[in-house]
C-alpha cells in the first residue's frame, strides 16, 4: 500500500480474473491495478487510468510493488506463469490464489515458506456482484492482507471464510462450478421445451426466465429450498410426475453427488 492507495499486481486477466478487475475497479476497492496477461483480455480496461497492462511478467513498471498478487491462470500455466514474481512478492505483498487445486503450500515452495498466502475460490457471477468466494489464509497472512483479500472478493459478492483448507476443492466443485450446471440446466430445459414442440427461441426465453427468477426466489425468501420446491409441486399434477423422473433413483440427486465427487477428485489431482 502506497500512501493509504490499494495497489494490485494481477496475473491472467481472462474470464475470472477480468471479472473481478472489473468489480475492483467499478466499486473502488483498486487504485493502481497491473493486469499481466499476454492475451486480449486486459485491453477492455486499457482506457481506465488506473490500470497498466502488460503482456509479460517481465515488463512491470520500475518499482511496482503491490500490496497484493492475484494469481489467476489455469492451473495448468502455473509453473509458467508463477515465479517470476517471486522477487515482488517477497517484497511484502500478499497471494491470492483463485486457481483450482493449487494449494497455499504450492505457493509456498515457490516463493518461500514465510509467504503470506491466501487460496479462494470465486464464481463467476461476481461479474454481476452476485458471485461467492470461500477464501483460507495461512498462518502469515496478517488481518490488514486478510482484510484487503476480504475487501477484493467482497467486490464480486458474498465471502466465506475457512480454516481447512481441503474444503476449498469441494467448494471449487459446488460453487466454483455450479454456475456452469445451472447453465446447463438451462440449455437441457430449453432443448427439452423445443423436442416437445415449443420454437426454440420461446423455449430459452422460458428456460432463462425461469431459472432466474427462481435463483432470485430462492435467494429473497425465508423458506427452504425443499420447501419451494413443494410450493410448485401439485399433489398428483404435472410437476409431480416430472419429478418422478428427475428423482427417481440414477436421477439429478445422485447425478450431482457423482459430478461434485469427480470435481472434487479432479481439483484435488490439479494440486501438482
Ligand atoms: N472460470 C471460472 O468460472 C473460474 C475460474 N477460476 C480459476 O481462475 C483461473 C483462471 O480461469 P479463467 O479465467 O476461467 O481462465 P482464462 O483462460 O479465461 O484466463 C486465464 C488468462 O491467463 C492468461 N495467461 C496465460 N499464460 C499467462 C501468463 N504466463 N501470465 C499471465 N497470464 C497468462 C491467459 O491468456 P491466453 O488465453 O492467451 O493463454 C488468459 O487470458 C483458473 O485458475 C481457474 O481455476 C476460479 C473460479 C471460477
Ligand atoms: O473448471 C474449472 O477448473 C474452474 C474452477 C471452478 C470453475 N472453473
Amino acid at each position: 500500500m502506497t500512501s493509504g492507495k490499494t495497489e494490485v499486481l494481477l496475473v491472467g486477466c481472462g474470464k475470472m480474473g477480468g471479472a473481478l478487475l472489473a468489480g475492483w475497479l467499478k466499486g473502488g476497492a483498486v487504485d493502481r491495478a497491473v493486469a499481466v496477461d499476454p492475451g486480449p483480455g486486459p485491453d477492455v480496461f486499457a482506457g481506465d487510468a488506473r490500470v497498466t497492462v502488460c503482456r509479460s511478467g517481465l515488463d512491470l513498471p520500475a518499482g511496482f510493488a503491490p500490496d497484493v498478487v492475484v494469481i489467476a491462470v489455469k492451473p495448468q500455466m502455473m509453473a509458467d506463469a508463477a515465479p517470476v514474481y517471486r522477487d515482488i512478492v517477497q517484497r511484502g505483498a500478499v497471494v491470492l490464489s483463485i486457481a483450482a487445486g493449487k494449494t497455499i503450500a504450492h505457493f509456498e515452495d515457490l516463493y518461500g515458506a514465510a509467504t503470506p498466502v491466501v487460496r479462494a475460490m470465486p464464481n463467476t457471477p461476481a461479474a454481476i456482484g452476485r458471485g461467492i468466494s470461500v477464501a483460507v489464509p495461512n498462518a502469515r497472512v496478517t488481518p490488514a492482507q486478510r482484510a484487503l483479500c476480504d475487501r477484493l472478493l467482497q467486490a464480486g459478492g458474498a465471502v466465506e471464510w475457512v480454516d481447512d483448507e481441503a474444503l476449498i476443492d469441494v467448494v471449487t466443485a459446488t460453487s466454483g462450478g455450479g454456475p456452469a450446471y445451472v447453465f446447463l440446466l438451462i440449455e437441457s430445459l430449453a432443448a427439452a421445451g423445443v423436442a416437445a414442440g415449443l420454437p426454440a427461441d420461446l423455449a430459452m426465453k422460458l428456460a432463462r426466465t425461469t431459472v432466474s427468477g427462481a435463483g432470485e426466489l430462492a435467494r429473497q425468501s425465508s423458506e427452504t429450498a425443499e420447501q419451494l420446491r413443494k410450493n410448485v409441486t401439485s399433489p398428483n399434477g404435472t410437476t409431480q410426475a416430472a419429478l418422478g423422473v428427475l428423482m427417481a433413483e440414477g436421477g439429478v440427486p445422485d447425478l450431482m453427488v457423482r459430478a461434485i465427487a469427480a470435481a472434487t477428485r479432479r481439483s484435488r489431482e490439479l494440486a501438482d
